[in-house]
């Protein structure tokens, strides 16, 4: 393994088994007090390890965890107040907590986008087990952008590849880099099946 630390959840080896009747949980932001939750009612998909530099990582970590699930699914309980957008700018809208700075859910409500009606997770913010287990890795240079050395990266990707058996990519995997395409090229009247 490399000596360099991912996440806390890759670092070891990913132990959590993901359970095919799995039907969700309630994320928790880190507040002690009031913290955020969240309803996530389905089983999420295309979990993945996230080497960007706008999701949200634990301390320490170099990579996210992040996995979509259809907004319909995912409904504020608690402490909605403390919720705001962290940049308005982007696709995802990321909604963090004020206090404690963990994202909740990222957005995407842009009927032209292929993720239109999905919402971005942390699955690890809910204590149940069975949610779906990360399948590759996205954004892996982006990592240089948030200070890994440059120098670390082949040992980083065989780290990623070989013991975690996570395909790296430096956007996200092709399905869904294929699936973006589709959409823009079913806007541009250009798609052939
Ligand atoms: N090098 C940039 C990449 C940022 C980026 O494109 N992030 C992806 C990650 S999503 C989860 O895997 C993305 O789709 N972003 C769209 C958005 O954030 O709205 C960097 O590191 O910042």
């Amino acid at each position: 393994m490399s000596k360099i630390s991912l996440h806390p959840r890759l670092d070891n080896g990913y132990r959590y088994e993901e359970d095919s009747n799995f039907s969700g949980g309630t994320l928790k932001c880190l507040c002690e007090n009031n913290p955020v939750e969240v309803a996530v009612e389905a089983q999420t998909m295309h979990n993945h390890a996230c080497g960007c530099s706008k999701c949200w990582k634990p301390e320490g970590a170099i990579f996210s965890l992040v996995a979509v699930v259809g907004s319909e699914n995912v409904k504020v309980l608690k402490n909605e107040d403390k919720l705001q957008i962290v940049d308005e700018s982007t696709l995802i809208q990321r909604h963090e907590c004020k206090d404690c700075g963990v994202h909740l859910f990222g957005r995407v409500e842009n009927k032209d986008h292929a993720f239109n009606g999905l919402d971005f997770v942390h699955t690890e913010l809910s204590d149940k087990k069975g949610w779906s287990a990360p399948k590759f890795a996205a954004f892996v240079s982006s990592i240089i952008e948030t200070g890994t050395p440059a120098s670390k990266m082949s040992e980083i990707r065989n780290t990623l590849h070989d013991d975690l058996g996570l395909p790296t990519y430096d956007v996200l995997s092709p399905e869904l880099m294929d699936l973006i395409s589709i959409q823009v090229a079913k806007l541009k009247g250009t798609y052939r099946d």
